[in-house]
């Protein structure tokens, strides 16, 4: 009872001190100015300290991101399946049981986790597994690691592409006095070339024959004649005819198998409709529209299934490409409605991607900066009016990687030519260039008409306003370009 008395009266003189000290010193706080003073000073002094800790904590993880990254960058992976899956198993056990001791384990685990991401056959699930499964602040940090490595690959872009074979980088340069922007890329040649030489080779992205010519005279994969060849595929409701078994077999793979081999081949059928809309409104573009989406998904199973990843997909090389904004109109919303049917049941997810935006962005970019694709054979019908091209004899159109940087000229130092008359195209010299100098096509034909003429076309068709040498010369603006 004693006991209990006295612990009771000991808490209640606890209390009362306690409840003394607080009235002291909230009066201390409403009258005393000098302590209201040192008052705020400690609480600003805290919350200073507060900052900095905080700070200091994103300063060390942003440097221990930057510097996983490149560590990462920088080792080597196991390339054999049996040696990935055991790498892959050690890193997530490793990384389990560092986010199991806590906040201090988090930093390594994730790197664990990051690691294990680069050998996984199909990173995208990986990635979605972990967010289910790891706590929130270990995904942040590999999500962060991931998204430093995408950051860095694309600033680095122009420095890996083109890749050295091919005689050209990619620089900036100014331009002038054009209502377009103030900077555009030019192509500039790595070596010196002779009249006639080939400074590069490219294969296209994706190409088409114009559609009056489907299904006749030309390999509809890589637009050569025929000469009698026939190749076909039993399954194909395009009814395309290639001139090899080697260009059968890599339409199919790339895109042909997933675009027109059906059980449906009513008229109604998706694929039927994308085939009369090309044929009936006689234009390439949606059908190099669907054979490009396809081959995206191809390169994408294609990463899967081998675990083998090119530096940069065909979406990082479009993107960089200058284009002009297509507007959109009913003849676009049937494009996209119809693009959209046709991947909807074949690739999930396919629908979503192909929003009007990315439609209308990618047919601008197409349109843009595709090749016309000519030919020795005689074309004596008049087919759609195609994108540049300076030739008689057109047959088809190709979108190609490197060459949709070369600007105009109205005296160019090279040419288009497609020596094996197919889509295979090479830049040609047709002057002496040096290491250094830009290289320039016509896309126009140029023959004798004068600037304001050749300006013209080239406002209509490409909405700039030529600022090539010759063009300066006749005019007599000055070139400030750097
Ligand atoms: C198909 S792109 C060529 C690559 C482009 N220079 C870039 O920056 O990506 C065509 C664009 O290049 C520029 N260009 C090409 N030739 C030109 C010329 N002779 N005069 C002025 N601008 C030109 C224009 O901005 C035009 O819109």
């Amino acid at each position: 009872m004693e006991i209990k008395k006295s612990v009771v009266l000991g808490i209640c003189a606890v209390a009362i001190v306690g409840i003394g000290y607080a009235v002291y010193w909230d009066y201390l706080r409403q009258t005393d100015p000098e302590f209201r003073r040192k008052l705020k000073k400690n609480k600003k002094k805290a919350a200073k300290a507060r900052r900095a800790a905080a700070e200091e904590t994103k300063v060390k993880t942003a440097d221990f991101l930057r510097k996983a990254v490149e560590q990462v960058g920088s080792e080597s992976f196991p390339t054999d399946v049996a040696a990935k899956e055991k790498y892959f198993m050690e890193q997530v056990a490793k990384g389990e049981s560092l986010f199991a001791v806590g906040e201090s384990g988090y930093h390594d685990a994730a790197l664990c986790f990051y690691k294990a991401l680069k050998v996984y056959p199909n990173p995208v699930e990986l990635i979605m597994i972990y967010q289910k499964t790891i706590p929130e602040a270990v995904f942040t940090l590999v999500y962060e690691m991931m998204s430093i490595e995408v950051k860095k690959k694309q600033a680095e872009y122009f420095e890996n592409f083109p890749p050295k074979e091919m005689n050209v980088k990619v620089q900036e340069v100014n331009q002038i006095s054009t209502s377009d922007d103030l900077v555009r890329r030019a192509l500039i040649s790595t070596k010196d070339f002779e009249p006639g030489d080939v400074i590069f080779v490219e294969h296209p992205i994706a190409s088409a024959l114009d559609p009056s010519l489907e299904g006749n005279e030309f390999c509809s994969y890589c637009l050569k004649e025929l000469n009698g060849a026939k190749f076909v595929d039993e399954s194909d409701l395009f009814g395309a005819i290639y001139c090899s078994e080697s260009c059968k077999d890599k339409a199919m793979t790339e895109y042909e198998t997933l675009l027109f081999t059906t059980r449906d081949d009513s008229p109604s059928s998706k694929e039927a409709r994308l085939k009369d809309s090309v044929k009936s409104g006689k234009v390439k573009y949606p059908l190099m529209i669907a054979r490009f989406l396809a081959k995206m998904v191809h390169e994408e199973t294609q990463k899967v299934a081998t675990g083998i990843e090119e530096e940069y997909s065909t979406w990082d090389h479009i993107e960089r490409l200058r284009f002009l904004s297509v507007n959109p109109s009913d003849k676009e919303s049937k494009e996209i409605k119809l693009m959209r049917d046709l991947f909807e049941t074949k690739v999930p997810g396919m629908e979503e991607f192909i929003s009007e935006e990315r439609y209308l962005m990618l047919k601008g970019k197409l349109l843009y900066n595709a090749y016309g694709i000519h030919t020795d054979h005689n074309i004596k019908e008049n087919l759609e009016e195609t994108v540049r091209s300076s030739q008689p004899n057109v047959i088809g159109a190709g979108f190609y990687r490197v060459a949709s940087y070369l600007a105009h000229s109205c005296s160019p130092n090279t040419e288009v030519r497609f020596p094996d008359n197919n889509n295979v195209l090479s830049i040609v010299a047709t002057k002496p260039i040096k290491a250094g100098e830009e290289l320039r096509i016509s896309y126009i034909r140029v023959g004798d008409r004068n600037c304001s003429n050749r300006r013209n076309e080239l406002e209509t068709k490409w909405r700039f306003n030529c600022t090539c040498t010759k063009c300066l010369e006749e005019t007599g603006e000055v070139d400030t370009t750097a």
